[in-house]
């Protein structure tokens, strides 16, 4: 299914007029090329040095555009695609339990969680995102479908206390979760996380059977954490303590650690996350709408936290616009902090790519431009109104490019998206499909008054 751009020992040579590789504070190149061959970068050298080095390869030429990493999606909801715009205008609490999972427990099956995810595929790579970190029913669906696309995937195995339409209990969940793992082990593309929901859905015997399996397998595991004030004072009445707290007593703090959200912490807790090496997931725009809270960034960032940023699912957010998420991380930085020099565009930019890559175990693989990492790059025009004069290629991304201006996508030296033409999956029958679920839903939702 999957289209090669590179014929074996042939290289592809990219030539751009920036490119912004993602290992140095505020650095660009100007006027030079990426070379992959296979499924790596193996050479990033002025475009005037071609001729010398590489004779006689053709050459892709990227006139006006920028070749940069592309966007780490470090959570999301991806099937969650199938219900954007169902529900809104609610808080966390009324749009999950009232809105979303009684649809999702009448509807949620293999074939809704594979057309779903394929949508979201399709809606990432069309804005620039190679590596996404899903967290959702049936994961061997998600897996299948991610695998089949050729993005590059954290897929989470979910843990619930409760019975759904995966597994009956916890302790089911971890054990279907673990076929999957094994199925997918051989896939370059996919990978997996451990994925509790919440500490309000999953119970603390289970959060510390995950901490257990966590370290055994070195696999990251992300929870939601924090989302907003009633969750933590909600957890507190049951419990007398405070989520992270709860966690801490369990051991889960570790570099292995991806919490979502936070938008309540105090000082004493961003030290324990900072000394433990945790990271970061930011949602800006999902926590915005849902009016759950802001997440301390600059101050996690002062600290030394490593920051990633996720949309979210469809139905909170709602799309699955990196480039937009990582403006709003910025702006919502700058208000909460009234200070304009909060986040700055680089440090939006590193936490959308490297940061990503960092929380997902991923580092070594993917998330900046360099020598022997994957070829997971993207090509993004600024010869465009909206985004000219360039000073500075970075501001342009950050501040001033939107995701249709995204015009090629390699993953793993894949070709997969071609001047804005998705090459591994089937856009028309994706739009069919979902239009199906939204009939199916919709009907059922007014039969139901
Ligand atoms: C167990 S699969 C994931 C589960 O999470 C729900 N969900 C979607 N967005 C959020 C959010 O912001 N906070 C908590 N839970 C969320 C989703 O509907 C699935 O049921
Ligand atoms: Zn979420």
């Amino acid at each position: 299914m999957q289209q090669s751009n590179s014929k074996a020992n042939i290289p592809l040579i990219l030539a751009a007029d920036w490119v912004i590789p993602m290992t140095a504070t505020d650095h660009w190149l100007e006027n030079h090329a990426v070379i992959i061959l296979d499924q790596q970068i193996i050479d990033i050298l002025p475009i005037n040095q071609l001729s010398e080095k590489y004779p006689q390869h053709d050459i892709t030429d990227l006139s006006g555009q920028v070749l940069m990493p592309g966007f780490i999606n470090a959570h999301c909801h991806a099937a969650m695609n199938l219900l954007r715009g169902l529900s809104d205008d609610l808080p966390l609490k009324d749009w999950l339990e009232k809105a979303i999972w009684p649809v999702e427990a009448k509807f949620v099956d293999d074939s809704f969680v594979y057309q779903g995810t394929q949508h979201a595929i399709a809606e990432m790579l069309r804005g620039g995102t190679t590596c996404f970190q899903d967290m959702y029913f049936m994961p061997d669906q998600a897996a299948k479908a991610a695998h089949e696309s050729g993005i590059r995937s954290s897929v989470g195995l979910i843990v619930v206390d409760f019975e759904t339409s995966w597994a009956k209990s916890a302790q089911e969940c971890i054990d279907k979760g673990l076929d999957v793992f094994d199925q997918f082990k051989h896939s370059n593309t996919v990978t997996f996380n451990l994925a509790p929901h919440a500490p309000y859905t999953v119970s603390k015997n289970s959060l510390e059977k995950l901490a257990v399996l966590s370290n055994e397998l070195n696999m990251p595991l992300q929870i939601h954490l924090h989302e907003t004030a009633f969750e933590v004072e909600s957890f507190i009445k049951e419990n007398n303590i405070r989520p992270l707290a709860r966690l801490k007593e369990i051991g889960l703090l570790s570099p292995l650690l991806n919490a979502v959200h936070m938008t309540q912490l105090n000082e004493g807790e961003i030290q324990w996350l900072a000394e433990n090496g945790c990271h970061i997931v930011h949602c800006p725009q999902s926590n915005m709408k849902l009016a759950s809270g802001v997440c301390p960034t600059q101050q996690l960032l002062d600290a030394g936290v490593n920051l990633a940023i996720g949309t979210d699912g469809a139905a909170s957010n709602n799309d699955l616009d990196m480039l937009d998420e990582l403006k709003s991380a910025a702006l919502l930085a700058k208000l909460d902090y009234l200070n304009p020099t909060a986040m700055t565009a680089y440090q939006a930019l590193y936490a959308a790519t490297m940061g990503g890559a960092k929380a997902l175990g991923l580092s070594d693989i993917t998330g900046s431009l360099e020598i022997g990492k994957a070829a997971d790059i993207i090509a993004i025009d600024l010869n465009q109104i909206e985004t000219q004069p360039v000073y500075n290629p970075i501001s342009q991304i950050v501040y001033a490019a939107s995701r249709n201006q995204v015009t090629n996508v390699w993953v793993n030296g894949k070709h997969l998206l071609k001047d804005r033409q998705l090459l591994s999956l089937n856009e028309s029958l994706i739009l069919n499909n979902s239009k199906f679920w939204q009939k199916q839903i919709a009907q059922s939702m007014q039969n139901n008054g």
